[in-house]
């Protein structure tokens, strides 16, 4: 039976298109281990999947900024680095597929001292540290975005284009309705996402304006691990940590998106056609890459941009009006977007590559 590895965490944007190849791999009979964290967000989404045995590995953070664990956390890569290559020895994998983020370091680094072939994947615009680094003990760097393939040096960057999950095309808008437990009511749905670990900004400007929204809209706000707030009783507003299994059938129940511009969910959004209002991480807070998506399907008009520095509760609800005012030229523009076969792609490539 062939062997297949993945990685990849930190945050579900790193674990998403594993997410996708997963039932690929396990309907062509292949067997399937993961290397994460051992608290990361890849834990809870990867043990809930049977077939597939998590391991986890002691990771450090790779930070751009100083912080007393920058002199730790070097520790902790090596000695993951050691883990990972050990458990590769024993394991032996035909292939290895990387998704990103800080826990992939070790893991790839520890399959090119095996002589295992990697495949790493990139989503956003620009590369992320961790990929940067990987990119250099892989094979190929696939990359959603056609323009960041260019950007690895050793020219073995290839465009395959957005993954999207199959049970993101299967969702049903009476299902997600009923998951979230609103009554039947035509009130205009809009889901808010601080991307997969939730927002603090986004959430405290969504509460301030929660009374006047919710004169026109319902709410679905997924706010984040912890970030609960019960004191909040308004029957047109519904809030989550986290969606898994549900998310589907809820974004083919909502009518507009307020969102972090995380790779992932933007083209699910756009695939969707959902009318998105985008607040992407500052530059102060991330490298940028948010901006840079937001910045590519604004131009592209598929969404409306609010920036976090002119983040109020003004500018939100105008935003969010002016979103739906607008809304039959976001879903012209999105019916343009040519979408292929991003994930039968990638499943060939990595086939091919695998010993
Ligand atoms: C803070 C941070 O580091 N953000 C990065 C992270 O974002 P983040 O982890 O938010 O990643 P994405 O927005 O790309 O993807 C999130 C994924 O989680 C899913 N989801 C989300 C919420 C939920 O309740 N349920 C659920 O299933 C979405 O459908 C999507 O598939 O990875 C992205 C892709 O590399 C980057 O662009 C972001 O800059």
């Amino acid at each position: 039976m062939k062997k297949i590895l993945f990685t990849g965490g930190g945050s579900a944007g790193h674990v998403t298109v594993n997410l996708a190849l997963i039932p690929k791999f396990m309907d062509a009979g292949w067997s399937m281990d993961y290397i994460g964290s051992i608290n990361g967000i890849e834990r809870q989404l990867i043990t809930a999947i049977p077939n597939v045995k998590y391991h986890s590995i002691s990771t450090g953070k790779l930070r751009r900024y100083v912080d007393l664990k920058n002199v730790k956390d070097p520790f902790h890569v090596v000695k993951g680095v050691v883990q990972a290559y050990q458990l590769i020895k024993k394991l032996k994998p035909a292939v290895v597929f990387s998704k990103g983020g800080f826990v992939s370091v070790p893991v790839v680094i520890g399959a090119w001292l095996n002589k295992v072939p990697v495949i790493v994947h990139e989503s956003d615009l620009t590369p992320g540290l961790a990929n940067r680094i990987t990119s250099r003990f892989s094979t190929v760097i696939c990359t959603t975005f056609p323009e960041t393939a260019a950007a690895f040096k050793n020219n073995n960057g290839h465009h395959v284009g957005p993954v999207i999950r199959e049970e993101m095309k299967q969702g049903k808008a009476e299902r997600g309705r009923e998951f979230v437990g609103f009554s039947k009511m035509t009130k205009p749905t809009i889901l808010v996402m601080g991307g997969s670990l939730g927002a603090r900004k986004i959430n405290e400007v969504l509460r301030e304006s929660l009374n006047e929204l919710t004169k026109q809209f319902r709410i679905i706000h997924l706010c984040g691990k912890g970030n609960l707030d019960s004191s909040i009783s308004n029957p047109d507003y519904k809030q989550f940590e986290y969606i898994d299994q549900g998310l589907p059938d809820i974004l083919a129940y909502c009518d507009f998106v307020i969102s972090r511009a995380g790779s992932n969910s933007i083209f699910e959004f756009l695939f969707l056609k959902k009318p998105m209002l985008l607040i992407p991480l500052t530059k102060q807070q991330s490298r940028g890459d948010q901006l840079l998506n937001a910045a590519s399907f604004e131009r592209e008009g598929y969404c409306k941009v609010l920036h976090e520095e002119l983040l109020d509760s003004k500018s939100l609800i105008t935003s969010v009006r002016e979103l739906a005012e607008e809304k039959e030229v976001y879903i012209k523009n999105m019916n343009g977007f040519k979408h292929h076969d991003a994930l039968g792609l990638l499943y060939n490539l990595i086939i091919e590559t695998a010993k």
